[in-house]
């Protein structure tokens, strides 16, 4: 099968900063690849490379079997690390609007709409401002948003930031449910090993712009000869998670 994001010798520099190199990394649908790094490891410009933010300098990026361009991004969301909801809009004028965006209209929007709020177990809370919400909430209206046009690829950077704890680990189930149970492919960025499911999700450890390790969970403690997964992260990064 053709997978959905396909990463081969992406390279990215800031001046004389090299902040990625020689990055390869392979995604599959109804795959959730944890993407580990510690601060400045190159997520985000990883991210920025992937929705054309950033121009492609070096290296390849194909998604759906075909090199990245505008078009192909209409199949992907994107849960950016700053929220960017309005917050004087209601749940559902947030994602009517964006849902517009999308090329999304009528009745059918309204379906979608529906079917995500649900998803999300937001569907009491569609007429509440957006300011009115707590945090998990908001976070979930951005999930929501991001997969109104039935993406097959979802970016996350860093989601649960700010969040507590019981909030947190509610959306890390809604998020591993969703590669799961509808089998879109997840590339989630974090520096949190607890957002990690050791059974179902691959790891992609990313530390000064480079990969050092990528594959599922056990086989990559077993080579390591780590016990658990905060002595394999600090064993490659000499970082604490
Ligand atoms: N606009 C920029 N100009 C110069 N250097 C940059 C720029 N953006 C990022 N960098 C540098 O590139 C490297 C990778 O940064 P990046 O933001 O991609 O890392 P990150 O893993 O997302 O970090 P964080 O977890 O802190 O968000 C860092 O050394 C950072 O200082």
């Amino acid at each position: 099968m053709t997978p959905v994001l396909e990463i081969s010798g992406l390279g990215h520099r800031y001046g004389q900063r090299q902040a990625l190199s020689g990055l390869n990394l392979t995604l599959a649908a109804g795959e959730c690849c944890i993407l580990l790094g510690p601060n400045g490891a190159g997520k985000s410009t990883l991210f920025g490379l992937l929705t054309r933010l950033l121009a492609l300098q070096q290296g390849s990026i194909r998604l759906f079997g075909e090199a990245l361009r505008p078009s192909l991004l209409g199949r992907v969301g994107v849960v950016f690390q700053q929220p960017t909801l309005d917050l004087d809009l209601t749940v559902e004028q947030n994602l009517r609007y964006f849902g517009a965006l999308q090329g999304l209209h009528g009745k059918a929007l309204g379906l979608r709409i529906d079917a995500e709020l649900e998803r999300l177990q937001l569907a009491e809370r569609r007429r509440e401002r957006v300011r009115a919400l707590n945090g998990g909430h908001r976070r979930r209206v951005e999930i929501a948003r991001a997969l109104l046009h039935q993406p097959a690829l979802l970016l996350l950077d860093e989601p649960t930031v700010g969040l507590d704890m019981p909030t947190r680990q509610q959306l890390i189930a809604h998020l591993h449910a969703l590669a799961r149970d509808n089998g879109l492919a997840l590339l989630w960025a974090t520096h949190l090993i607890d957002e990690i499911d050791p059974v179902h999700d691959t790891l992609a450890l990313l530390h000064r712009g480079q990969l050092l390790a990528h594959g599922p969970v056990a086989p990559l403690l077993a080579a390591s000869g780590s016990g658990d997964l905060a002595g394999w992260f600090d064993h490659h990064t000499g970082a604490l998670p």
